[in-house]
């Protein structure tokens, strides 16, 4: 829970407008990249305020039980949606907290759909919540969470990442790819 003297979240003037699509941050990424074959190549948009939406579809790769999706890859969901809230504060901040409902069953095929808003920012902590709807923005709620994201330096990334991706990375002469691959302002 965020301390009382928490303050309401701030959309950054240079945010992207609300409706629009913000794409994969990181080629690579499990959440949202295109280059991962059976990462959830989840699509999040900019909401009003500092909130977000997004699709996500549970792919045979996706399975804990047989025809159902894993915990796991429906929390990355949650994660990488609370994350992109991180975009419309221009803010660079990695999960520290995250605190998972799995309220029903996400069958294989599903589209899943996000919504996530942030709700606090106190220091270095960002406070956000997220639910995961089934089939539509109206659909039954298969999944919720509470997340506490922690603002950090560039560095969290150079200095820990492995040498060959950071690299790689800081390589490529798409000068917007290399800014948001580590979640920097647009
Ligand atoms: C378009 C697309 C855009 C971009 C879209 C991007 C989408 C990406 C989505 C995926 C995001 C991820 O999965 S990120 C990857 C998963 N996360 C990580 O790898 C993080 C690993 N953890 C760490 O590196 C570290 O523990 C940190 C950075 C989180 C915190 O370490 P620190 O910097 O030393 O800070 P520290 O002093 O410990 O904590 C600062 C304050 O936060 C509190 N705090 C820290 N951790 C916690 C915690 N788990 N639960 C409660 N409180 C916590 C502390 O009590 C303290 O409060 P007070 O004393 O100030 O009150």
């Amino acid at each position: 829970m965020p301390p009382p003297d928490a303050r309401p979240p701030v959309r950054h003037p240079d945010a992207p407008e609300p409706g629009t699509l913000l794409g994969a941050h990181y080629d690579q990424c499990f959440g949202c990249g295109h280059e991962q074959p059976h990462g959830l190549r989840l699509d999040a948009t900019a909401g009003e305020g500092v909130s977000i939406t997004a699709e996500f579809t549970v792919q045979p790769a996706h399975q804990g039980a047989p025809g159902l999706a894993h915990g796991g890859v429906l929390a990355t969901a949650l994660d990488e949606t609370l994350g992109s809230l991180c975009w419309l504060l221009q803010t660079i901040a990695v999960t520290g907290r995250l605190e998972t409902d799995f309220v029903r069953p996400v069958p294989v095929g599903t589209v899943l759909h996000l919504s996530a808003r942030c709700t606090a920012v106190h220091g270095r902590k960002i406070f956000s919540s997220a639910v995961g709807r089934i089939g539509s923005p109206d659909g039954p709620v298969a999944v919720r969470a509470d997340a506490l994201f922690i603002e950090v330096p560039v560095a969290h990334f150079t200095d820990n990442g492995r040498d060959e991706d950071i690299k790689a990375v800081m390589e490529n002469p798409d000068r917007m790819k290399v800014t948001r691959a580590f979640e920097v302002n647009p």
